[in-house]
């Protein structure tokens, strides 16, 4: 497991980490979400030691990180590093054998990253000739060409398709379900919505929320419900201890204010018949906006 614990760092007189603590469990996605400043790159820079902490710790399995286990991460920077002219097949593998792999073993991981990755008819272009959403597929494969222990991608999916989110959800799936933490930053809420396991949302340095992206929504649900009737829903406007967010026809979304859904419940089915009652569960928008 990969833990930060307790990381400050700051630029002059600008604290741009302040006592940044989370985990990224093996076999679990883990999106990093913020706004544009909030740290994300500083904190994956840190972990990646390309950029030293002024305070805290990060740890691999309750160790301090080496140099050797960190030659074993993969990453994937915001600054993007492939080079431009250089043959995208050539690239990985080579990049593969400087993380320590033969050459036949940088071949073959190689080989199969880019057919997983559907690129492997454009293994022998340029990196430059690709599309930036291919670019961004090979950038992927990069950083897993060394079957990493680890993973840090700093927006891997920002530019991509719909399509191409999926291919590259799939792969990065593929390695979680093996054990190893993927950690991923976005600013996408809706990409991440879909596509992390657990959740760690930074605000001004400072870590705002984490923990599995299903118990965040529950803690942070409000007791709101959707109702529909037969007929029309409008009399819950004029019931008590309900504040009521939108009537359209028979459906009614409101939020408990006083009285038990058992309660609204009850008073809707002496009232006639009721189609569906159900909790309406947050989205990660409203988390978001709720926590930092
Ligand atoms: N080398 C640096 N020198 C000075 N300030 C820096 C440096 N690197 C980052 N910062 C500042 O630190 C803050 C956090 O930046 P960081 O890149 O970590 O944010 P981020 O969450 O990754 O943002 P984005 O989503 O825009 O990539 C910003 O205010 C940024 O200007």
């Amino acid at each position: 497991m990969l833990k930060v614990s307790s990381i400050s760092r700051s630029f002059g007189a600008h604290r741009v980490l302040d006592g940044v603590s989370f985990e990224v469990r093996p076999g679990r996605m883990t999106g990093f979400l913020g706004a544009n400043g909030s740290g994300k790159t500083t904190t994956m820079r840190i972990v990646l030691g390309v950029l030293a902490a002024h305070g805290g710790e990060v740890t691999w399995d309750g160790a301090p990180i080496t140099g050797a286990v960190r030659q074993r991460f993969g990453y994937m920077p915001e600054e993007r590093g492939l080079y431009p002219k250089m043959k995208v097949g050539e690239q990985i593998a080579w990049l593969g054998q400087l993380h320590g792999l033969d050459r036949a073993t940088a071949r073959r991981n190689t080989d199969r990253l880019l057919a997983d990755l559907e690129l492997s008819q454009r293994a022998g272009d340029r990196l430059e000739e690709l599309s930036l959403g291919n670019q961004q597929r090979a950038q992927v494969a990069a950083a897993l060409v060394h079957d990493p222990l680890a993973l840090i991608l700093d927006e891997p999916f920002s530019g991509l398709d719909p399509i191409a989110v999926e291919t590259v959800l799939g792969v990065l799936r593929e390695r979680a379900a093996n054990g190893v933490p993927v950690l991923f930053s976005s600013h996408q809420l809706s990409v991440v919505e879909q596509l992390c396991d657990d959740l760690v949302i930074i605000s001004g340095g400072r870590i705002a929320a984490s923990g599995e992206r299903e118990r965040l929504r529950a803690e942070h649900a409000a007791p709101r419900f959707q109702l529909v009737v037969d007929g029309d829903a409008g009399w819950l406007r004029d019931l008590a201890g309900v504040r009521v967010l939108d009537v359209d026809g028979p459906r009614a979304v409101f939020d408990l204010d006083g009285r038990t859904d058992q309660e609204v419940l009850r008073t809707a089915l002496d009232r006639g018949a009721v189609r569906s009652f159900t909790p309406v569960v947050p989205s990660l928008d409203e988390i978001f906006k709720e926590v930092i």
